[in-house]
């Protein structure tokens, strides 16, 4: 008799799908084993309704496909009024051309000029916003206690007063193999909520392989940021994702909406009821001012930010203080 093959094949890993109407206990628990290893999971029964969610996409993908000179009008690489539009968004410092066009929003903590914003997104985007703000306000809650911490300790608006979207769409790309839709990245802020359509193309790196992120029939995507796993001493993980260049005729749609702080010269670091001396900071504090410029510098150099704020072994800290040595 032949020896049955062994499978070696790794069992397929998937995106926790997780349900919010499900018990509080078992949420948040589900909640903080996601974002302690994969970064990502995605919830459903969120209380948005599927109308809205609908609308953002429709409103988003209709104004991608408007006539190119009605689109122009909003062309605008910088964010000064609080919207932009553009095609490669990093078309001038990236080295390889993304397969994408973006409409960015600044949804606070200034408001964005509405003028600036297209007309067939205002509604929808304007609806969006504070739906996702209660969600994001209600998944922090959930992180928070599952950091052991008081419930509204992550809420603060220290945390979580900038809030932006971009409304993507990646087209057909008739090479796919050729390009990317977006490069491989970690998002800077802190947390980030993704609306995507039925269109697959959103990976997440876990070891050597990329998992798809398979959307799910009224599902949003969550996703840890820097600034998230760097407060939360790396319990909470920032993970590499990317979007492929699409090989389908109908266009992937996606509108990501980043939570993350504003104050440029606040000082963030490890949160000190995380550290202990036997659970020393990883990080050192830094203003978010840093930490943008090194955002886009480590970028540029294909390297992930937090690590560039990492204490060396010869600064170990406690309470979230450098140790004076000298
Ligand atoms: O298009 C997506 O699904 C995700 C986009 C993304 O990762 C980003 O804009 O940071
Ligand atoms: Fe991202």
């Amino acid at each position: 008799m032949p020896t049955p093959k062994l499978n070696t094949q790794k069992p397929k890993l998937s995106i926790p799908i997780i349900d919010l109407s499900d018990p509080q206990s078992t949420v948040v628990d589900q909640i903080h084993h996601s974002a302690s290893t994969l970064g990502f999971f995605q919830v459903i029964n969120h209380g948005i309704p599927m109308k809205v969610m609908d609308h953002v996409l429709s409103s988003v993908k209709s104004f991608h496909e408007l006539p190119e000179t009605t689109r122009m009008q909003y062309y605008c690489r910088d964010m000064s009024h609080g919207a932009g539009y553009f095609t490669n968004f990093d078309l001038y410092e990236s080295k390889a051309a993304h397969w994408r066009d973006s409409l960015q929003v600044r949804l606070g903590p200034t408001p964005p000029e509405w003028e600036y914003v297209p007309e067939v997104c205002r509604k929808a985007l304007a609806e969006w916003d504070c739906e996702v703000v209660n969600l994001g306000e209600e998944l922090m809650g959930m992180l928070s206690e599952g950091l052991g911490l008081e419930r509204e300790r992550l809420k603060d608006k220290s945390f979580m007063d900038s809030r932006n979207l971009s409304g993507h769409y990646y087209p057909y790309c008739p090479q796919p193999e050729l390009t990317i839709g977006l490069k491989w990245h970690t998002d800077p802020g802190m947390l980030t909520v993704v609306l995507q359509n039925e269109i697959v193309g959103l990976q997440v790196k876990h070891g050597e392989d990329w998992i798809d992120v398979e959307p799910v029939p009224g599902g949003l995507v969550i996703n840890i940021a820097d600034m998230l796993q760097i407060l939360s001493n790396d319990i909470y993980k920032s993970v590499e994702h990317r979007v492929l260049a699409n090989p389908l005729r109908e266009p992937r749609v996606s509108v990501p909406y980043f939570f993350g702080p504003s104050k440029v010269d606040t000082l963030y670091g490890p949160l000190p009821e995380l550290v202990a001396p036997q659970k020393p900071a990883i990080y050192r504090q830094f203003t978010l001012a840093d930490f943008m410029q090194r955002y886009f510098m480590e970028e540029l150099q294909g390297k992930t930010v937090t690590n560039y704020f990492k204490v060396s072994n010869a600064e170990v800290t406690t309470l979230g203080k450098q140790v004076d040595h000298t």
